[in-house]
C-alpha cells in the first residue's frame, strides 16, 4: 500500500516480511503453547539485526584499510574512528539487551526448548562473520574442532565456506599490523638530532631509551617484564597471526604519545579496537551466566557442552589482547623521551 506522494512507514520498512517472521514452533497445531517462545524468536532477530549493522560497518573499516596507503589526515581514518565507535554503541546495547532475556525463568525455557535441537546461537554466520572479520581465527578457538562438524549442531555448507573465506581474506587485525607497520615514525633520517640518555647499543635510540626508562620502573617483582618486553617488542619474533614487533612498537609510540593531535585518530582507532573486544567479552561473559542459569550444565543443543564450551570462548576469544597489554609497558608522562625536532616537523605538529 503505497502513498501516492512517495513512501509508505511499512512498505519502506518491509514490514511485511519482518513482522511476518515470528513463528514460534510451540504455537503449531498438536504442540502445548509455550508464551515465552515468541520473546525467545524475537531478541534473537533483533541481535541479528545489529549483527548485519556491525558488519555493514565493520567491512567499510577493512576496505579502507586496505587501500595501498591510508592518509593520517584524511576524512576515511576519521570515518573509521565514527563507525567503530558506533559499533561499541550497538555492542553496548546488545549486552543490555540480556537483561530482556532474563525475564524468561528456566522452566519457562524448557516449555520449548526441546523442539530447538539442534539448533543453536553456535550457528549464527553473522556472529561469526564479526569474529573473523575482526581478526580470530579457527585454530586460536576454544575447542574448535567443534567448529569443522557441518553435520547435526554445526553449520550448513556454505556458510561454513563463507566463514572460511572471511577469515581467510585479510583481516581488520591484519590490516591494522600492516597499516602500522607502514608508519615511518622510526627512520633513522627523523632521529639524527634526537638527544639520547642512555649509553647507544645496536637498538634504535629511542628503543634503547625507553627499555632503560622502564627496566627503571619495575619493582623488584616485576623484573621479568623486561624479559616480556624484549619479545614484544624488540626480538622481531615469527609473526603468529597476532601483531608483529614493528606493529606493536608503533602502537605504544602513539599511547605514548597520544596528547600530539596528529595521533589522536590513531589512539582513538585503536582504543575502540580494544573496547569492541571487551564489549565482545562482556557480552559472552554475560550470555554465559544467562545460560548457566537457564540450563545448568547440561549440554547445548548445538551439542557443545554447553556452558563449559562457552566460559572457555570468554577466556579465548579475545582478538586484540596485544593492543590491550601495551598497558603493561607504559610509562610516566614525565619521562617520556623528549621527541626530536625533524620527527615533530616530519609529523607535522608544527607547520
Ligand atoms: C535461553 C537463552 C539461551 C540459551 C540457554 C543459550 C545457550 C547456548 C549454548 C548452550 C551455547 C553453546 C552451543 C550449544 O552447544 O548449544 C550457545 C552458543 C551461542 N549462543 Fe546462546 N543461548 C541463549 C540465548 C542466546 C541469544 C539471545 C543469543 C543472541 C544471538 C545467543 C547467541 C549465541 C552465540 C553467538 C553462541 C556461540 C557462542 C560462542 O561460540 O562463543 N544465544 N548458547
Ligand atoms: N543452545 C541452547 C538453545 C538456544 O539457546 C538456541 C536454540 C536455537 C536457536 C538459538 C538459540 N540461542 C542461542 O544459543 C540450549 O542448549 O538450550
Amino acid at each position: 500500500m503505497k502513498n501516492d506522494n512517495g513512501q509508505y512507514y511499512p512498505s519502506y520498512l518491509q514490514l511485511e516480511k519482518i513482522l511476518d517472521s515470528q513463528h514460534p514452533l510451540s504455537f503449531e497445531e498438536g504442540q502445548a503453547p509455550a508464551h515465552d517462545e515468541m520473546l525467545f524468536i524475537i531478541i534473537h532477530q533483533a541481535y541479528e539485526l545489529w549483527f548485519k549493522q556491525i558488519l555493514f560497518e565493520l567491512d567499510f573499516v577493512k576496505k579502507v584499510f586496505s587501500k595501498e596507503k591510508v592518509d593520517d589526515n584524511s576524512e576515511d581514518l576519521n570515518l573509521c574512528r565514527h563507525r567503530l565507535k558506533r559499533v561499541t554503541s550497538i555492542l553496548a546495547l546488545l549486552n543490555q539487551q540480556v537483561t530482556v532475556l532474563d525475564t524468561m525463568t528456566p522452566m519457562d525455557f524448557l516449555e520449548f526448548r526441546n523442539l530447538l535441537t539442534p539448533a543453536s546461537g553456535f550457528q549464527s554466520k553473522q556472529f561469526r562473520l564479526i569474529e573473523a572479520t575482526l581478526g580470530l581465527k579457527m585454530e586460536k578457538r576454544h575447542q574448535h574442532d567443534y567448529y569443522k562438524r557441518t553435520n547435526e549442531g554445526g553449520f550448513a555448507p556454505n556458510d561454513f565456506n563463507e566463514i572460511n573465506s572471511i577469515e581467510a581474506s585479510r583481516t581488520i587485525l591484519q590490516l591494522i599490523n600492516q597499516w602500522l607497520e607502514r608508519m615511518p615514525f622510526f627512520d633513522e633520517k627523523f632521529w639524527k638530532g634526537y638527544a639520547a640518555q642512555y649509553a647507544s647499543t645496536e637498538l634504535h635510540p629511542f628503543w634503547n631509551d625507553y627499555r632503560a626508562i622502564y627496566a627503571n620502573s619495575l619493582t623488584e617483582r616485576e623484573q621479568h617484564k623486561l624479559v616480556d618486553f624484549d619479545t614484544q617488542f624488540i626480538q622481531e619474533k615469527q609473526a603468529d597471526g597476532s601483531f608483529s614487533d614493528a606493529a606493536m612498537r608503533t602502537a605504544l609510540f602513539i599511547m605514548l604519545y597520544r596528547d600530539f593531535p596528529v595521533f589522536q585518530t590513531s589512539f582513538q582507532i585503536l582504543d575502540t579496537l580494544i573496547e569492541i573486544d571487551h564489549w565482545l567479552a562482556g557480552w559472552r561473559h554475560k550470555h554465559y551466566v544467562m545460560v548457566r542459569r537457564m540450563i545448568g550444565m547440561r549440554v547445548g543443543t548445538g551439542n557443545t557442552s554447553g556452558a563449559g564450551y562457552l566460559e572457555g570462548a570468554v577466556q579465548q576469544h579475545y582478538i586484540f589482547k596485544d593492543l590491550a597489554a601495551l598497558s603493561t609497558y607504559l610509562i610516566e608522562r614525565r619521562k617520556l623521551p623528549k621527541l626530536p625536532e625533524e620527527l615533530i616537523k616530519a609529523l607535522g605538529f608544527i607547520s
